[in-house]
């Protein structure tokens, strides 16, 4: 078959907000030039200030959805985020192993920033069981690789480790997000591929409450980029650097913690062509 044009997938909840979960892929996917397709998991009522509400979509619409883009689309990546509970993490995982949509990015989401869960706890074994062992990469912060490893994190020795430990229950690549050590001067992820090779991207830490959708948005962008047929190690260096635009070139929306400037990245690429 001709390859088409590039097509992602966002298997997420939405952010009525528009700073996070699916909202943020979109905009992370369409600004990557991927064109980007979705499976709706569950809808939140949000804002920058929390979530108010959240309601998981019934399976059968789940696997609808699923269905229809096997039917039609040329899916060459996709990613995982918000997904709710148990009954919505088997739904995700059957439909992953019935259909080939490309890498999975698994963006392991389980609170939201103002403390919010966005998975249910028995849903995390389920996660770190079936979806994880399906993932080409897991792009966890430092609570969730808490809760997948059963390790504390409170040093960077104790990040490598942690990611030595995802890889072993059978994932391929890792990068464990260092945004939560907010004493550190640096905002550093620690990345480890499947050829063993790993290394730190890092970044100074930009003093900002704006950081709604940071998680979503460099998982997104890793997903675009797979897409387009970069390396894993290509797609992650090119996503820390977009979601740090992002961060750096704030925007005002809201009152609480804001979304990101998603468009930022674009003057980045155009300083770089002069
Ligand atoms: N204040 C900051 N300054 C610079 N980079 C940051 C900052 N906060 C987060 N980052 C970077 O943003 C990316 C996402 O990390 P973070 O740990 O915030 O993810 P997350 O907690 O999953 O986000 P969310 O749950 O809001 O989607 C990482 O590359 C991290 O280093
Ligand atoms: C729907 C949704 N997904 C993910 C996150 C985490 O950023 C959020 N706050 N909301």
């Amino acid at each position: 078959m001709v390859d088409q044009f590039p097509q992602a997938l966002s298997i997420a909840g939405s952010d009525s907000g528009g700073g996070a979960g699916m909202q943020a892929d979109l905009k992370t996917i369409q600004e990557r030039h991927v064109f980007a397709t979705t499976v709706l998991v569950a809808i939140t009522a949000q804002n920058t200030l929390g979530v108010k509400d959240a309601f998981p979509l019934p399976t059968k619409i789940i696997d609808e959805q699923f269905a229809a883009l096997d039917e039609d689309l040329q899916i060459k990546a996709c990613k995982t985020g918000m997904l709710a509970d148990v009954t919505r993490v088997k739904a995700v995982v059957a439909n992953l192993k019935k259909y080939d949509f490309g890498p999975l990015t698994l963006d392991p989401v389980m609170i939201a920033k103002g403390g919010a869960p966005l998975l249910s706890e028995d849903a995390v074994i389920v996660v770190r069981d079936e979806l994880l062992p399906l993932a080409t990469i897991v792009t966890p912060n430092l609570p969730e690789a808490e809760k997948l490893t059963g390790q504390t994190i409170n040093t960077t020795d104790d990040m490598q480790m942690a990611a030595k430990k995802l890889q072993n229950m059978g994932v391929q690549n890792v990068i464990i997000k260092g945004g939560h050590f907010e004493n550190d001067n640096q905002s550093s992820d620690f990345v480890l591929l499947s050829n063993g090779r790993s290394f730190w991207l890092s970044a100074p830490r930009v003093n900002t409450a704006n950081t709604h959708g940071t998680g979503d948005t460099l998982s997104a962008c890793i997903t675009a980029e797979l897409a387009k047929g970069n390396s894993v190690e290509q797609a992650i260096k090119i996503s820390k650097q977009f979601v740090d635009a992002t961060i750096r070139d704030g925007i005002k929306v809201g009152h609480g913690h804001g979304p990101l400037n998603h468009w930022a990245y674009r003057k980045v690429e155009a300083n770089a062509e002069v």
